[in-house]
C-alpha cells in the first residue's frame, strides 16, 4: 500500500486541516500516517486559535514511523511554529537520505480564506524551513504574491480565490509548464487546498508523474466541490469519499 506521511493541524470542524488530508488520501488508494502539528480553534468559516504541539513529540511521533514504515511521499500542511517547521524539514533531510527522489507537497497556510492565523508567530518565517525542503508548493494566488519567487522544482499555483468564470490553475516544471480551467462552482469551500495538495501527494506515492498526479487530483477536487454539503452556514465542506461522489 502507498504510503503518505502527513504533517498537519487538526481542523474539528473535519473539514480543512489533517481531517481532509486523511479523507483525500484514502480516496485516492493510499494510506496516510497523520502527525499532527497543531491543535486550532476552528468551524468551518473562522480559526480563533492555533496551539502548537511540542516539537520534540512531533519529532517522536513520525520517527517511530520513519524507522519502520516505508514512506512514498510527504504532505506539509500547517506546522504551527517555526520550531516545529523545522523539526520537519530535519525529518525529511533524513527521509531524503534514504529515498533521494521522495517527493515532498507543500501547502503554504499564510492564513485561512478569512485571513484568520494559522501559525503563532511569523507565518511566513515558519514556512521557510517547509519551501526549503519542497518539490512542489501549491500556494493560491495570494500566497503566491505574499511569498514572492519561489525556487522550488515544482509550483502549481492555483486560481480558486480569483474572479471570473474559469478557475485557471498554473503549474511551472523543471522543464515544463501547464495550465488548466475549471469552470468556477458557486460558494465558498472550507479545505480546498488540503484537499488538492493530500491527494497529488497521493498520486505522486502511487507512483504517477507529476502531470497525472497534478491532472488527476484537480479532477478529484473539483468534483469533491462540486459535490460539497453545509454543516451550517456559510463554507461547504468537500465531499472526499469516492463513494458518494
Ligand atoms: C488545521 C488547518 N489547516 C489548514 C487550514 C486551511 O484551510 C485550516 N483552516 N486548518
Amino acid at each position: 500500500m502507498p504510503v503518505v506521511l502527513v504533517f498537519a493541524g487538526l481542523d474539528p470542524s473535519g473539514g480543512a486541516g489533517i481531517a481532509a488530508d486523511l479523507a483525500a488520501i484514502a480516496a485516492q488508494g493510499a494510506h496516510a500516517l497523520p502527525v499532527v502539528t497543531a491543535l486550532t480553534v476552528q468551524d468551518h468559516n473562522r480559526v480563533y486559535d492555533v496551539v502548537p504541539v511540542d516539537s520534540s513529540l512531533l519529532a517522536r511521533q513520525a520517527q517511530a514511523l520513519i524507522d519502520s514504515v516505508q514512506i512514498g511521499a510527504v504532505k506539509l500542511g500547517i506546522p504551527g511554529n517555526r520550531a516545529n517547521a523545522e523539526a520537519i524539514a530535519a525529518l525529511v533531510d533524513q527521509l531524503r537520505r534514504r529515498d533521494p527522489a521522495l517527493p515532498v507537497v507543500l501547502d503554504p497556510v499564510l492564513a485561512s480564506g478569512h485571513g484568520d492565523a494559522l501559525s503563532r508567530g511569523d507565518a511566513l518565517a515558519a514556512l521557510a524551513p517547509l519551501l526549503a525542503v519542497a518539490t512542489l508548493v501549491v500556494p493560491n494566488l495570494r500566497e503566491a504574491q505574499e511569498l514572492g519567487p519561489l525556487a522550488c522544482p515544482h509550483v502549481l499555483v492555483t486560481g480558486g480565490h480569483g474572479d471570473g468564470p474559469e478557475v485557471v490553475n498554473r503549474w511551472r516544471g523543471d522543464n515544463q509548464e501547464q495550465e488548466w480551467r475549471w469552470p468556477r462552482l458557486a460558494g465558498e469551500f472550507h479545505g480546498s487546498g488540503c484537499t488538492l495538495a493530500a491527494a497529488i501527494a497521493a498520486r505522486l506515492a502511487l507512483g504517477e508523474s507529476m502531470a497525472d498526479a497534478l491532472e488527476r487530483a484537480q479532477s478529484y477536487t473539483h468534483q469533491s466541490l462540486a459535490q460539497s454539503f453545509a454543516i451550517g452556514a456559510g463554507q461547504r465542506i468537500p465531499q472526499r469519499l469516492p463513494s458518494l461522489l
